[in-house]
């Protein structure tokens, strides 16, 4: 680190043990050193430069993205990386591009979809890059809807061929990241028709363009959808649009690990559920949860950072003036969202670890917990994501003005995530699913089926319906147990509401669709639920360093309370708790902000991001601000030339006819 550490200071005053909180953060050593030495592998190579970035026009832009993703793919190759690394490397590249969809979503359907024929077939194709796939699902007419797509692939047993149609204009494939100019296959998402019968939803392989010449293949019609919010930001991606004019492939191409078309046209469906057609949704998901933690951990380093720098007002006897830091306002609206960083990253590693069991359970053809996975990630997706878009949002304005520049890193930043809300699952729309299976539980109670996992809560119905909290003194909402009942007899009560509501109509869905706004606020008390558990439970773990559990017992004390806060209507309403307590819930609160302040710095330095990686200059390292923002704008393409163009054309006539008519 060249120069002066403008944040020293700051760093002294720590608390705990940076390096092994660096550990917790990482998930293990190994993932720490891996993370370390892929990010100062990237930071270091020019090759990964992300100069100017911002300032380019879409064509450039888009030209430069392909020229970093295939000059990582050739390192990858030249280090001999592993898999994790590869995947890694990617990550700290930090720029959207087709091979996020290649491997993150065309190689996960394959392999979870696809027959051990078809894996063998296709996989070593994708995994060296000489096919590049993407995911078509989504259509101009439905997104959310998957059974409402309308692209057809119709069996013809004379040629032993699927014919891929797009049959109106609302089932062009819309969307898809990858599509529009680089990928040559895409996994295609279309009503399967046999005999004359759709059979529904079913995923195909198909080839898009030649090998040769990268044209589109006869009867495709394939293209980018246009320039998406923000600049820079997601035009990385080729978002594209995709219509089939009676494409036809051979039968080996779909997709045949749920159900089956054999060659005489008849369809089998295997005893493995439909839903598992679904899977590649459920496995993005989980990964979305596990990046949120990474998008918002950056935001508040940057916030963070500057928040200590930055000095308004209180200046006495000519000293310094107070740094923004300590304010009680900026605490109250930064330190919950550091909360939620290190919340958000335990309860992603729960969600992998709930993955990989459910995918096991999957191969030895044990399906009961796959509702379960399914809500957790829908309803975890949906809660991390619109924390986090919101949590970055709220970052740039806790940088003030300077927070609105590019240079900040902070609108970027946003302008990439804020789809996150929106793709693999609106969040309103996975929030409803959630809220259905809460429904589903509820409805089962006393039919002696007894609620596991995340859901066991419900199984204590009869004491969550009627405890109320015993916190007397502030620092009893330090106790986990006070917490933890305080949350689930808020979910338990809120569901239990709802599904009271619902008994009152005569057409479920009908009453479903009447109150879907509760149910969405019941999905989201069931979900933080869970967050606030798995940082619980992470606390009963042994974790070693020098006061490094005791600032993740503040950071979880912050977590939880200030959803109490927020939500309190929630809590008062349902009569867990009392205004009194609510209030004491609010001095504790406080108190936690004043433990976390002199940490602040050393918890966000404990994320161990480059500075190439943060890409901002209100974020650095050294806290070194002011002379690197003056810098910056000089190099904007405006600072040129003193005279900008177009002011012959334009300025000067203006000027010269407003010294006419002073002299009239
Ligand atoms: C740059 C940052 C990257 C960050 C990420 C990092 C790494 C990620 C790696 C790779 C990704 C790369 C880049 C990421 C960028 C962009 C990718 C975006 C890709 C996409 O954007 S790609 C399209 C996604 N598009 C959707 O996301 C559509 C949403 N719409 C649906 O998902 C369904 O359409 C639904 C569920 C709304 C209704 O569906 P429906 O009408 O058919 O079902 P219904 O409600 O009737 O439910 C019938 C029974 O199925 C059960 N059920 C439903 N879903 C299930 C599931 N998934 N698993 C197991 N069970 C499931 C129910 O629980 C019920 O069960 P039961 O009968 O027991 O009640
Ligand atoms: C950047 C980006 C990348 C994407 N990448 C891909 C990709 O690679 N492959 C792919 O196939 N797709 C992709 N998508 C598409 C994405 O998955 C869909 O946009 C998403 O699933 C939402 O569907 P929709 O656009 O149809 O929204 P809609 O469902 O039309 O949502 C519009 C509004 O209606 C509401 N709504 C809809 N249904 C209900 C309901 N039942 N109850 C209450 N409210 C409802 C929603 O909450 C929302 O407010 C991408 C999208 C984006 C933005």
């Amino acid at each position: 680190m060249e120069g002066v550490d403008y944040l020293a200071d700051e760093r002294k005053k720590a608390e705990f043990d940076v390096n092994e909180m660096k550990i917790v953060w990482a998930g293990s050593r190994h993932n720490f050193e891996l993370s370390d030495r892929i990010s100062k592998l990237v930071a270091n190579d020019p090759g990964f430069s992300k100069e100017g970035r911002t300032m380019l026009p879409r064509k450039e832009l888009f030209k430069n993205t392909l020229r970093k993703a295939t000059y990582a793919w050739k390192r990858i190759i030249e280090l001999r990386l592993s898999e994790e690394e590869a995947a890694k490397l990617r990550h700290f590249v930090d720029e959207p591009a087709f091979t996020d969809l290649h491997w993150g979503m065309f190689i996960p359907a394959i392999k979870g979809q696809g027959t051990d024929e078809q894996q063998k077939k296709w996989l070593p194709l994708a995994y060296k890059m000489q096919i590049i796939g993407c995911y078509a699902q989504t259509e101009l007419g439905h997104g959310s809807n998957v059974q409402g797509l309308e692209t057809t692939a119709t069996f013809d047993p004379q040629t032993d061929e699927f014919v891929i149609h797009s049959p109106t204009l609302t089932s062009s494939k819309w969307w898809p990241g990858g599509l529009g100019k680089v990928s040559t296959h895409a996994v295609v998402y279309a009503r399967l028709i046999t005999n004359g019968k759709d059979y529904g939803i079913n995923g195909f392989i198909v080839q898009l363009r030649s090998l040769e010449d990268h044209k589109p293949l006869p009867g495709v019609t394939v293209g980018d959808i246009g320039l998406k919010f923000g600049n820079g930001a997601y035009n990385t991606m080729d978002n594209g649009v995709l219509r089939f004019d009676h494409v036809r492939i051979p039968r080996d191409q779909m997709l045949m690990r749920v159900s089956q078309v054999t060659r005489e046209g008849k369809y089998v469906q295997s005893d493995v559920p439909r839903q598992l057609l679904y899977g590649t949704m459920v496995y993005v998901r989980q990964t979305i949860v596990s990046d949120a933690s990474n998008a918002l951990s950056r935001a508040v380093c940057i916030a963070t950072r500057y928040s200590a720098v930055r000095r308004q007002f209180g200046s006495q006897n000519g000293g310094q003036e107070i740094q923004v830091i300590d304010y009680k306002t900026q605490q109250n609206r930064l330190f919950p969202l550091l909360a939620s960083a290190y919340a958000f990253r335990f309860v992603g590693e729960w969600l992998k670890w709930l993955y990989t069991d459910v995918t096991q359970r999957l191969q030895a053809n044990d399906f009961s917990t796959l509702p379960e996975a399914h809500a957790c990630t829908a309803g975890l997706k949906s809660l991390t994501t619109t924390a986090t878009a919101d949590g970055i949002e709220e970052c740039r304005k806790l940088c003030g003005g300077h927070g609105y520049l590019c240079s900040s890193g902070l609108p970027e930043l946003f302008a990439v995530y804020v789809p996150a809300c929106t793709y693999e699952g609106d969040n309103t729309v996975l929030l409803l699913q959630v809220a259905r299976f809460l429904m589903k539980t509820v409805s089962q109670l006393g039919s002696g089926k007894k609620p596991v996992g995340t859901i066991a809560y419900m199984g204590r119905i009869e004491h969550l319906m009627q405890c109320r909290s015993d916190v007397k003194q502030a620092k009893d909402w330090l106790k986990p147990s006070a917490v933890v009942e305080a949350f689930e007899a808020r979910a338990a009560r809120m569901s239990v509401a709802c599904a009271q509501n619902l008994s009152k109509f005569d057409n479920p869905e009908e009453g479903f669709a009447e109150l879907a706004a509760d149910l969405a606020e019941a999905a989201v008390a069931h979900c933080q639920l869970i967050v606030v558990s798995k940082f619980i439970e992470k606390l009963q773990q042994d974790i070693p360093g020098e006061g490094v559990k005791q600032q993740l017992e503040v950071l979880c004390g912050i977590y939880y309370l200030f959803l109490l806060h927020k939500h309190q209507g929630d809590f008062l309403g349902t009569g867990y708790i009392t205004s009194k307590q609510a209030s004491l819930a609010n001095d504790q609160l406080r108190a936690l902000y004043s433990q976390l302040r002199p940490n602040a710095i050393s918890l966000v330095d404990a994320f161990n991001y480059t500075d190439h990686f943060l890409d901002s200059i209100l974020g650095r390292y050294d806290g070194n601000v002011y002379p690197k923002l003056y810098e910056a704008a000089w190099k904007d393409p405006l600072n040129q030339s003193d005279i900008a163009d177009g002011f012959h054309e334009y300025i000067r006539p203006l000027l010269k006819q407003q010294l006419r008519t002073a002299r009239l």
